[in-house]
């Protein structure tokens, strides 16, 4: 199988290099396109990799049936409808530590730049003068930045800050006081606090509902006569209009931009005639060390996506702590008991389930978030009709058919087991497995009856009176139907009672097997478990 990769906006030859070098992946680079030129395109690709420039819109990923992927050669996806991408299991991946320094950089080039008035002092020298006088500049040392964000690149800026003798204090409501330690940085308790102290405020935070307009005109009028700001992360944070205003008022003795709310920003935008201002054209990111990161660290990426699956760089699937690649087994495992304990609760006649629920054993409970999602797609799949039902956008599915999925408690399992259960009218059903790191997955449990099988390929589950005779008449039918049987693993409560047998067979087994398997004499039920997905 060929995918398609569609490359634009410029990506570095090194990522692109990986990609060209997997036979398995086509991939054509075209520079940034036109939104009607890309919509015409991007039918025919299963990736689409771009920097800021291509804006992944919710109208783009409908118009494109066979897209599995978005690779962002960035840290920002406010370009990207992340919840349009999630709802069609499109994967977003982004490059988030590629360009961090890169922007601190620019950061104290613009800043220095601004209070040094070296854009004017290249002019003036431009222009045949030599005008020390009008060119008086003022230090970093001593004055008090205000970081908005303390993460990536405020860190990156805060450890640079100090190297000026500046006085560092920081908002940042998500960051630990460890982290706020470890930098050297004052927590502010409050924007306000922020804005009481700095002398410079950047900010540093994604563009989202809760930062768009985050200093508008009252927090602008709150920070000090003859204060800085300066934005290098997205336009809107900051809002234009009320810096323009602080900026012409002389309220502001300067600001510096690098991102703008509409970029490119217009030539007759007045911000590019506002007093004081050093702008750039969004190059926070624009140096060959950054550029080469970024577009290696995501073509790695959307590679290791489309052609082994490997999803834990998507920003739109469920967080794993530790490896991704150690979870395989357990994920298999959620997935697969899923889907037997759905299958068996259909059979029993109840199909409409309200809640799923797994536990997992210490050595796998890092993943917890990720199992949830596997074993939503083993209780949808099958069920929902969707040609691109996957981890990542199982449990919004699941949750849209009101199943309420939970995270038990993982009680007394052992480390590498888990359990999967499945209640809906009244009924509950528990199917637990075991994904040793050093050995196959397997189911160990259906109900109360202990298993021992690897779910593979087909299951077939069956109760029965525990007399002889019925494992005899069971192996006949299949082998009269052609069903070669991998595994057969027969549990009983008690001599003589209810027993249940799992049969793990090759390939697949049609409706009229199964029915005549329900017909044997003393088999009270089967249901037949096609697992889907490697
Ligand atoms: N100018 C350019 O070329 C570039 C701009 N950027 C922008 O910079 C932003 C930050 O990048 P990173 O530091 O790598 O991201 P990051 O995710 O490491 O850090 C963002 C920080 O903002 C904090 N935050 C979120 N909401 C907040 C709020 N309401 N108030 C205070 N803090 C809040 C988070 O807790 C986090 O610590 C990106 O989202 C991107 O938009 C990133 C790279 C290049
Ligand atoms: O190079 C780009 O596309 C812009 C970088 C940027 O803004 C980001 O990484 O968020």
């Amino acid at each position: 199988m060929t995918f398609r990769v569609l490359v634009t906006d410029d990506i570095d030859r090194d990522g692109i290099a990986l990609l060209e070098a997997e036979p398995a992946l086509r991939v054509d680079e075209v520079p940034t396109l036109p939104v009607p030129a890309l919509m015409e395109r991007i039918g025919d690709y299963d990736a689409i990799i771009g920097r800021s420039a291509t804006r992944i819109s919710a109208e783009l990923l409908r118009h494109a049936p066979r897209l599995r992927v978005v690779g962002r050669a960035g840290v920002g996806v406010d370009n990207v409808a992340m919840d349009v991408a999630t709802e069609l299991g499109v994967a977003v991946i982004n490059a988030p530590a590629g360009n961090t320094v890169a922007v601190a950089e620019l950061f104290f080039g613009t800043v220095l730049g601004l209070l040094r008035q070296l854009p004017r002092a290249w002019e003036t020298m431009r222009e045949g003068k030599w005008d020390r006088a009008s060119l008086m500049g003022a230090e970093l040392k001593g004055r008090t930045l205000g970081i908005v964000g303390l993460g990536r690149i405020g860190g990156e800026v805060a450890t640079r800050a100090h190297a000026f003798g500046m006085e560092l204090v920081a908002f940042d409501p998500y960051v630990a006081d460890a982290r706020f330690a470890a930098l050297r940085v004052r927590r502010a308790p409050t924007l306000d606090a922020l804005l009481d102290d700095a002398d410079i405020l950047t900010v540093h935070t994604p563009l989202n509902d809760e930062t768009t307009g985050l200093i508008g005109r009252r927090e602008l009028a709150r920070l000090r006569a003859g204060a800085i700001v300066a934005n290098l992360a997205r336009g809107g944070i900051v809002d234009d209009v009320a810096l323009q205003a602080a900026l012409e008022s002389g309220h502001l003795k300067g600001a510096v931009l690098d991102v703008y709310a509409r970029e490119p920003l217009s030539p007759d935008h007045p911000l590019r005639q506002a007093p004081n201002v050093v702008l750039t054209p969004h190059i926070g990111a624009n140096t060959a060390e950054a550029q080469r990161n970024v577009a290696v660290d995501v073509c790695a990426a959307v590679r290791d996506a489309l052609l082994r699956g490997e999803l834990s760089r998507s920003m739109n699937v469920a967080a794993v702590a530790g490896e991704w690649k150690e979870l395989q087994p357990a994920m298999l495992v959620a997935r697969r008991a899923a889907a037997v304990a759905r299958a068996i609760l259909a059979d029993m006649g109840v199909r409409a389930v309200q809640r799923l629920t797994v536990r997992c054993g210490s050595a796998i409970a890092g993943g917890r978030e990720l199992l949830l999602s596997a074993a939503a797609l083993g209780a949808v799949e099958g069920v929902i009709e969707h040609d691109r039902l996957n981890l990542i956008n199982a449990r919004a599915l699941a949750e849209g058919r009101g199943l309420e999925l939970t995270a038990g408690e993982s009680g007394m399992l052992p480390p590498n087991a888990l359990e999967v259960s499945l209640r809906g009218a009244m009924q509950e059903l528990t199917v637990a497995g075991n994904a040793p790191a050093d050995g196959g997955p397997r189911l160990t449990r259906i109900g109360a009856f202990h298993v021992d099988v690897n779910p593979r390929q087909t299951l077939i589950v069956l109760t029965n009176r525990d007399v002889p005779g019925v494992i005899g008449r069971v192996g006949t039918l299949l082998g009269d139907a052609q069903v070669n049987i991998a595994e057969y693993h027969q549990a009983r409560m008690a001599q003589g009672g209810e027993a249940l047998a799992v049969i793990s067979v090759d390939g697949h087994v049609d409706a009229s097997v199964r029915q005549r398997l329900c017909e044997l004499p003393d088999v009270q039920g089967a249901s037949v478990v096609q697992f889907r997905g490697a």
